[in-house]
C-alpha cells in the first residue's frame, strides 16, 4: 500500500529535463475477486532523498520483488489510487504549458502494460478528461487570453514510419531534417481548432478533440524553401507511438489560414484513433500491470527536434519494406513497466530509454511552439480541407457536406463513440481491412516512386507507356506520388486506378 505521507512535488524545476512519475491504479472488481480480497500490501511506496541529497524521490517496490530489484524502481513521484487526472495535471503538466509559449518543447508519455491506465490518464473520459484533454484546454485558454492561434497535428509512429492520422487515408509522412537540424514532418496535416465563443466549455471540446472529433479543418503543409534531408526513425522493435502535436503561433491577419477556394473541398474523415486503437488492442497479448507511468521530458528550444526526439539521421532513403502491422507484445511482469524509465538527457533520446526493453505500449502527447519553426513555416502554402465524418460505423459515410469555418458549432463537433465498434469482431475486421487497403496502396505508391522502368513495366496495368510517364513525372516533380489521385498525372482516370488496384489486390488471392 502506498505511504500517505508523500506529497506531490510540483513540477517547477526547469533544470530537470525529464520527470518520471508513477501512478497506481487500484484493482478492478474482477482483479479483486481473483485475489480473494487479498489486495493489501501488494505495493509499497517509500519516500527518500535523491542522490543530490535535496530532491525528494520515491521508490516503489512490489511484494514479490527482491530487495536489489526494488532499488531500480526509483522515480520522482508516485500518485496513489485516489488521486485523479486533475491533480496529476495541475501538479505535473500545467506548470509546463506556459513554457510551450516561450518556445520550449514538452512531451508527455504514458508507458505501461496493457490495462494499466494509459488511456485513462492521457485521454480520460468525457466526465474525467485526461492529461491531453486538459492540456489542450489549457493551451486554448492561454491562446485566447494571449491572442495567439494554434494548429494541431496528429500522427502515429509505428516502428520506422510516421503516419498522418488527420488525413483519412493515413498517408505516411516523410521525416526531414532542415539545415538547422530541426526535424520536420513533410506534408503533415494541421487542424486549426476553432475557438468558439459564448475549440462552449473548452474542456469538453478539447476532450472531444482528443477522443476523435469528427470534423476537422486540415491544412496541408506544402513545399518549403528550407534545405532538408531525410532522416530515419530509430527502430522501436516492440512499440508504437501516437502523438498529438500542437503548434502555437501568432495570428497573421494579413494571410488567411486557408484559401476560401479550398474550404469546400471535401474528404471523408475517420475517427482519429479508430484504426490504431483497434490494432493495438487486438494484437497485444494479455499482459497486465497496475501501474502507468507518465514521463515528461522537457526539451529546451536549442536542442532541436523534440517532437520526435528519437530520430536518427541516415544518408539513405527510409526503408520502404516495413509493414504497418504492430508487433505482438509479450507477457510482461509488472516490474517491466519501470525498466524503461531511464533519465532522458540531451544525449539520451527516448529511443535509448526504451530500446533495451520490450515496451508494451506508449501514448505520447507532444506540445511544441512553432516559434522554433518560423523559418520553415513562413514558406508554407496552406491548403485547407474540410473533413466530413462517418456517422454509423465505418462503412456509412456522409458525403458532400461542406463545413465552412464560420458554421462550426458545438453540434457539429459532437462525437459518436466508435470505441465499441472497434472492439467488436465486425468492427475489428472492418478496421483491419481498411488498414490492409491503406498498406497496400501505400506500398504500391512507394513502388511507383522508386522502381526502375523495367520493374514498372512488369507491374499489371502499367506497361511501357505508363512506365515512361511515371519516370517523366518523377523527374519533373520532386513530390512523390502520395495518393492514388496523383496517378491522374500519368493519364489514369479514377476508374482505371480503381480497376488497377483491384487487380493488384486480386493477384494476392489468385
Ligand atoms: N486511475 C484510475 N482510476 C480508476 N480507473 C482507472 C484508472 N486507470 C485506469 N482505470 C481503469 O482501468 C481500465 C484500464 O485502463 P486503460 O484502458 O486506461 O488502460 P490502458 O493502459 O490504456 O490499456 P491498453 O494498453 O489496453 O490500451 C479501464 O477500465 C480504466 O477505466
Amino acid at each position: 500500500m502506498a505511504s500517505s505521507d508523500v506529497k506531490p512535488t510540483p513540477c517547477s524545476n526547469l533544470s530537470q529535463k525529464v520527470r518520471i512519475v508513477a501512478r497506481i491504479r487500484g484493482f478492478t472488481d474482477q482483479e479483486s475477486k481473483s485475489l480473494n480480497g487479498d489486495s493489501a500490501r501488494w505495493i509499497s511506496v517509500h519516500k527518500h532523498k535523491g542522490d543530490d541529497g535535496s530532491s525528494e524521490k520515491v521508490t516503489i517496490a512490489f511484494e514479490n520483488q527482491s530487495a536489489s530489484h526494488r532499488d531500480a524502481n526509483e522515480m520522482d513521484y508516485c500518485y496513489e489510487q485516489n488521486e485523479d487526472n486533475g491533480l496529476v495535471f495541475s501538479r505535473e503538466i500545467k506548470p509546463l504549458i506556459s513554457n510551450v509559449f516561450d518556445g520550449q518543447h514538452v512531451t508527455i508519455i504514458a508507458y505501461g502494460a496493457r490495462g494499466s491506465g494509459k488511456t485513462y490518464t492521457i485521454q480520460g473520459t468525457e466526465e474525467k478528461p485526461g492529461l491531453a484533454a486538459l492540456a489542450i484546454a489549457e493551451v486554448l485558454s492561454m491562446v485566447k487570453d494571449n491572442e495567439k492561434s494554434v494548429a494541431i497535428s496528429l500522427y502515429e509512429v509505428i516502428q520506422d514510419h510516421v503516419y498522418d492520422l488527420l488525413d483519412p487515408t493515413h498517408p505516411e509522412v516523410q521525416v526531414l531534417e532542415d539545415a538547422q537540424g530541426r526535424i520536420k514532418l513533410k506534408g503533415l496535416s494541421q487542424a486549426k481548432p476553432i475557438v468558439l465563443s459564448r475549440s462552449i466549455c473548452t474542456t469538453n471540446l478539447a476532450s472531444r478533440s482528443c477522443q476523435g472529433a469528427n470534423r476537422f479543418f486540415t491544412s496541408s503543409m506544402k513545399k518549403t524553401k528550407a534545405s532538408v534531408k531525410r532522416v530515419v526513425l530509430s527502430s522501436l522493435p516492440k512499440g508504437k507511438l501516437g502523438s498529438v502535436s500542437a503548434s502555437v503561433k501568432k495570428p497573421t491577419s494579413s494571410r488567411p489560414h486557408f484559401s476560401e477556394k479550398n474550404t469546400s473541398h471535401l474528404i471523408k474523415g475517420r475517427k482519429l484513433y479508430d484504426e490504431g486503437n483497434n490494432l493495438s488492442s487486438s494484437m497485444q497479448a494479455e499482459s497486465r500491470s497496475n501501474i502507468a507511468s507518465v514521463m515528461q521530458s522537457r526539451f529546451l528550444s536549442d536542442i532541436g527536434a523534440p517532437s520526435l526526439p528519437y530520430l536518427q539521421e541516415e544518408e539513405t532513403l527510409i526503408s520502404d519494406d516495413v509493414s504497418a502491422s504492430l508487433p505482438m507484445s509479450e507477457e510482461k511482469p509488472i516490474s517491466d513497466a519501470f525498466s524503461a524509465m531511464l533519465p532522458i538527457t540531451e544525449e539520451t533520446s527516448l529511443v535509448n530509454a526504451v530500446e533495451d526493453t520490450k515496451p508494451i505500449e506508449e501514448k505520447h502527447v507532444s506540445l511544441y511552439s512553432e516559434s522554433n519553426q518560423s523559418e520553415v513555416t513562413s514558406n508554407i502554402d496552406e491548403n485547407m480541407k474540410a473533413l466530413t465524418y462517418l456517422e454509423d460505423g465505418y462503412n456509412k459515410e456522409k458525403e458532400n457536406k461542406s463545413l465552412p469555418m464560420n458554421e462550426v458549432t458545438e453540434q457539429n463537433l459532437i462525437v459518436k463513440d466508435k470505441w465499441e465498434v472497434a472492439h467488436c469482431p465486425s468492427g475489428a475486421f472492418s478496421a483491419r481491412r481498411s488498414g490492409f487497403k491503406h498498406s497496400l496502396v501505400q506500398d504500391y505508391l512507394k513502388f511507383l516512386n522508386s522502381a526502375s522502368k523495367e520493374e514498372l513495366k512488369g507491374l499489371r496495368g502499367i506497361g511501357e507507356k505508363r512506365a515512361s510517364y511515371i519516370l517523366e513525372r518523377r523527374e519533373e516533380s520532386p513530390e512523390p506520388f502520395k495518393d492514388l489521385d496523383d496517378l491522374k498525372d500519368i493519364g489514369l482516370s479514377a476508374k482505371q486506378i480503381k480497376g488497377m488496384m483491384k487487380k493488384v489486390a486480386g493477384d494476392l488471392f489468385s
